[in-house]
């Protein structure tokens, strides 16, 4: 058996795609898996801010297509990119192993905490879901767009002379930049900042009726990130969410009980509400939903 696996061209999704490949042949030493690099609308065109280009996943069409027409057989997607509605005649397979769910904050000027941060201080993110939580803690702080894969951000802040940038921890750790002593990276706590649905987590895309390789793709599935996958998933379903507006949503796990944290506000910024709810991990995605509809109806 041959896997033919999609990737796009970024150094990180180079390294995720990278990864699953190894694990498969850690599992399945008989298997052999071919590397096909796809370039996306989203990353040709760099110079315009995320949430203008459009609804819909403008780094996967390209790649969708490709698994549908039998170009490729895997896409190994970040699943935080990926958008509620799922394409018909595609699906998800096994949910590996979550890398760090945090944002995290990269520190310019050799500075090493929160605190040394200046008043007003400018800091880079294109995100609205991150911008109005960092807003809240610290309302001085003055956001500046960024736009890029990881290495061009962190390389923009220096250019332009950015006190911080905020980057997924779990992007800064696949990548190694993390522990870089030039710039020090504060993970935010994922109640000060509530991630986006299923950062961290990795989308391992497949054709419906590709059986044999779902089969072969269970070998990575892991129960803890499946279950904060399908609740978080399915808030940014019943929110309708995007990275149009700020909205996020964090799935606490203890034991058989879950513990979802949301946040959703209006693209004016003119308010953002904050809610939780707790249930049975095994109703996780009716979790995810109720609170979708609970945040978008209620007041905070
Ligand atoms: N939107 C780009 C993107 N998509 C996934 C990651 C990081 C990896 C992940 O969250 O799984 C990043 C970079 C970032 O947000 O810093």
């Amino acid at each position: 058996m041959i896997i033919k696996v999609g990737s796009r061209g970024s150094n990180l999704a180079m390294t995720q795609t990278k990864w699953v490949m190894a694990e498969i042949k850690k599992h399945h030493p008989e298997v052999d898996c071919s590397l096909h690099i796809i370039k996306t609308t989203g990353d040709r065109i760099q110079d315009v801010s995320l949430d203008k280009l459009g609804e819909k996943g403008v780094f996967v069409k390209e790649i969708e297509e490709a698994l549908l027409d039998g170009r490729i057989d895997l896409a190994v997607h970040s699943m935080k990119d990926m958008p509620g509605q799922t394409t018909p005649g595609l699906r998800f397979s096994a949910v590996p192993k979550r890398e760090d769910p945090r944002d995290g904050l990269v520190l310019n000027f050799g500075r090493k905490s929160l605190e040394e941060l200046p008043l007003g201080a400018r800091v880079a993110t294109g995100s609205k879901r991150r911008g109005a939580q960092l807003l809240i803690h610290r309302p001085d702080l003055q956001l500046e767009p960024i736009r890029g894969n990881v290495e061009t951000r962190i390389r923009k802040m220096k250019e332009q002379g950015f006190d911080a940038l905020v980057l997924a921890m779990a992007g800064l750790n696949r990548l190694g930049l993390a522990g870089d002593l030039e710039h020090v990276v504060l993970p935010l706590d994922v109640h000060l900042v509530i991630p986006s649905p299923a950062q961290g987590i990795l989308g391992l895309q497949i054709r419906d009726e590709d059986y044999k390789l779902h089969e072969v793709l269970m070998c990575l599935e892991e129960k803890t990130a499946r279950i904060q996958m399908e609740a978080e998933r399915a808030f940014l379903v019943g929110t309708n969410g995007g990275c149009h507006i700020p909205m996020g949503a964090y799935c606490h796990l203890e034991g058989d009980r879950i513990r979802l944290e949301g946040v959703f506000g209006d693209v004016k910024g003119t308010y953002l509400n904050r809610m939780e709810m707790e249930g049975t991990a095994k109703d996780a995605k009716m979790v995810g939903l109720a609170l979708a509809k609970q945040i978008k109806g209620g007041t905070a």
